[in-house]
């Protein structure tokens, strides 16, 4: 029986060897994999990085031998965990030595309840009932949910079905711990949890991890290696090494790279040291700087002005905003859980709003009830022109509210992303190939003939996003739409809703991603336990706060800069070109 109590390797022994690897896909006209040479050590913890589609899932999947005796397609070149060979052990055969958490959730999951899926893995590899009942209630507490044992798991938020996800992979206590995305539901402070209990098992107990994400900011901190997927080929180094010119990188890193900092630092606090000469310049840009205790001078008004003309909050401060869809009193029980407790809002047009807030406080089950096909126990929902989205019919609906939900794959149905991408534009009466060019912004290079149950996770959002954004309506709400994009994804769904603004529409984005946030929102209102706890601009929400504050806010502070854009922008006017 395997075991984080009995270490069979020592470090330095490699326990995931790849040797000549190449995947090709069927019907895919070039390989995803292109003869990947990589060697795994024991109690390291290895972060896999790289654009939307480039290869990282399918890099993975060959660690435990998902890929491919899951998915098919041809692979050549032989990989060995702890010695065994993937050819010849099926991934059941190496469950007791891997862990794997994939990007959903919800397709891991083979029991009913939380309990019963913490105890799954456990059960099968027969251990105790004894040791079965204690690692059951240690996860609960790790990961915060004990409150939900019972839970049926259909019933759980997004986070909350992530959070039991990685748990039900920690309670089998495997060597290799494989994880997809493992953060990209979670609010930031359930996040930091779950990556210091990973680095801890690495620390302490040897633990083997890898690791691919999309949020850089919150994961490279702790990696002792980088691997980064382009073209099908890896490379693979120090976490600094890789950042020099890698395809992907977290704002601190480019802050890093934009001040050519050496050496470039990947953590906040490394940063901050770097950061004193940029502070000092930024500080000289008017009257010293400021805390928002003092706005007022002109720095911060130079700098308050940078952010305002960055997002599109400048377009509307001559006016009072209309709000483009206003919720009154609005309820939402889902049976005994009180998910929204009468909650007042409205929701701009002509501004991008986020919706923040821990898992579980009610972020989706306020938007489906904004958009009117979700439970609403009490309440008033009204669009500008006063109706309610609740009582029109579908078609009328749609051209007023759209929303793209958390699981986005549920709204494609037809048999290839060109099909999906016309059908879209006939039915929003646009032009042909409106579609596919936003589709093209967000993820380019999709074959249009491709089955959309090939996509990768982010070309999947990506191509439901194109969709709903073709069809344009008023109220766009989004529904945590940055999981599995890269970070020139998100800039430019960053530069589409802005634009959608731009032309009055109201776009209210439900996300943990705290740079997506400052990229994207004019404004931000804050959810907790039901109820809107805090709603104002981007920077007056953001910049102090400890659970939101974008990496740039936290190495520039007390600048009130939060991208790495506002930055230049804040010397270009300065004539501070450095
Ligand atoms: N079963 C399949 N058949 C054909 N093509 C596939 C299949 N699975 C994945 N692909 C293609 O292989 C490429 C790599 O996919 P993969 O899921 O490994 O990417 P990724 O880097 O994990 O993406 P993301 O960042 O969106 O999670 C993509 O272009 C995808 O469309
Ligand atoms: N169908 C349902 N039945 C019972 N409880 C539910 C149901 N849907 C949601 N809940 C509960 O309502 C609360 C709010 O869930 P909701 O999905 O709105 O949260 P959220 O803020 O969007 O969370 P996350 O950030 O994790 O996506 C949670 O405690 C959740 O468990």
């Amino acid at each position: 029986m395997s075991g984080w109590s009995d270490a069979a390797y020592g470090m330095g022994e490699a326990v995931l060897e790849l040797d000549r690897v190449s995947v090709r896909y069927p019907e895919a006209s070039a390989p995803t994999l292109r003869e990947v040479d990589l060697s795994i050590e024991e109690g390291e913890l290895v972060l896999v990085v790289g654009r939307t589609g480039s290869g990282k899932s399918t890099l993975l999947g060959t660690l435990n031998g998902h890929v491919p005796h899951f998915t098919g397609g041809l692979l050549t070149g032989r990989v060995r965990v702890l010695g065994r060979d993937t050819a010849t052990h099926r991934p059941r055969d190496l469950a007791d030595i891997v862990g794997v958490v994939g990007q959903d959730p919800v397709a891991g999951f083979v029991t009913d309840t939380v309990e019963e899926e913490l105890a799954y893995g456990m059960e099968q590899l027969a251990l105790p009932p004894t040791t079965m009942r204690k690692r059951v209630e240690e996860t609960l507490d790790l990961l915060g949910i004990a409150d939900l044992r019972a839970a049926p798991l259909r019933d759980l938020s997004g986070g909350q079905q992530q959070r039991v996800a990685i748990g039900s992979v920690l309670t089998t206590q495997p060597r290799i711990l494989v994880l997809d995305e493992p953060t990209s539901a979670l609010d930031p402070t359930g996040a930091e949890e779950v990556l210091a209990t990973l680095t801890r098992l690495v620390h302490d107990l040897g633990v083997t991890i890898v690791i691919a994400e999309h949020r850089l900011e919150r994961v490279i901190q702790y990696a002792d290696r980088v691997v980064e997927v382009v073209d099908g080929r890896v490379r693979s180094g120090s976490p600094a090494e890789i950042m020099r010119d890698a395809t992907v990188a977290p704002p601190v890193v480019e802050l890093g790279r934009y001040a050519a900092w050496s050496p470039l630092p990947v953590s906040i606090r490394d940063a901050r040291r770097a950061a004193a000469p940029l502070r000092a310049r930024l500080g000289g840009l008017g009257a010293p700087l400021l805390t928002s205790a003092s706005r007022g001078s002109s720095t911060v008004d130079t700098l308050q002005g940078v952010h305002s003309s960055l997002t599109s909050a400048s377009r509307s401060s001559l006016t009072v905003p209309t709000p483009g869809i206003r919720a009154t009193g609005l309820r939402v029980d889902h049976g005994r859980v009180r998910a929204v407790r009468g909650v007042d809002l409205a929701v701009p047009a002509g501004r991008v709003t986020a919706l923040m807030g821990r898992n579980g406080a009610g972020k989706s089950s306020l938007l489906w009830a904004l958009h009117g096909t979700g439970t609403r126990s009490a309440g008033r929902v009204a669009v500008t022109d006063g109706s309610d989205p609740a009582t029109l019919k579908p078609v009328a609906r749609r051209a007023r509210v759209g929303l793209v939900p958390q699981t986005a794959s549920d709204l494609i149905y037809l048999d290839s992303v060109g099909a999906e991408c016309d059908q879209a534009d006939a039915e929003s009466a646009k032009p042909t190939g409106t579609c596919r060019a936003l589709l093209d912004d967000l993820a380019p290079g999709i074959p249009a003939d491709r089955h959309p149950r090939d996509l990768s996770e982010g070309q999947k959002l990506a191509l439901v996003l194109a969709i709903q954004l073709t069809a344009g309506p008023d109220v766009v709400l989004l529904d945590e739409p940055t999981r599995g994009l890269d970070y020139p994804a998100k800039t430019r769904l960053a530069g589409i809703v802005r634009g959608l603004a731009g032309h009055g529409h109201t776009v209210l984005i439900s996300t943990h991603d705290v740079e997506f946030v400052a990229d994207a929102a004019d404004e931000v209102v804050v959810m907790a336990e039901g109820e809107v706890v805090a709603h104002g601009p981007t920077p007056d929400v953001v910049a102090a706060s400890a659970a939101f504050a974008p990496q740039v806010a936290k190495v520039l502070a007390p600048a009130p800069l939060l991208t790495v854009a506002q930055v230049r922008q804040a010397l270009a006017e300065a004539g501070d070109v450095g």
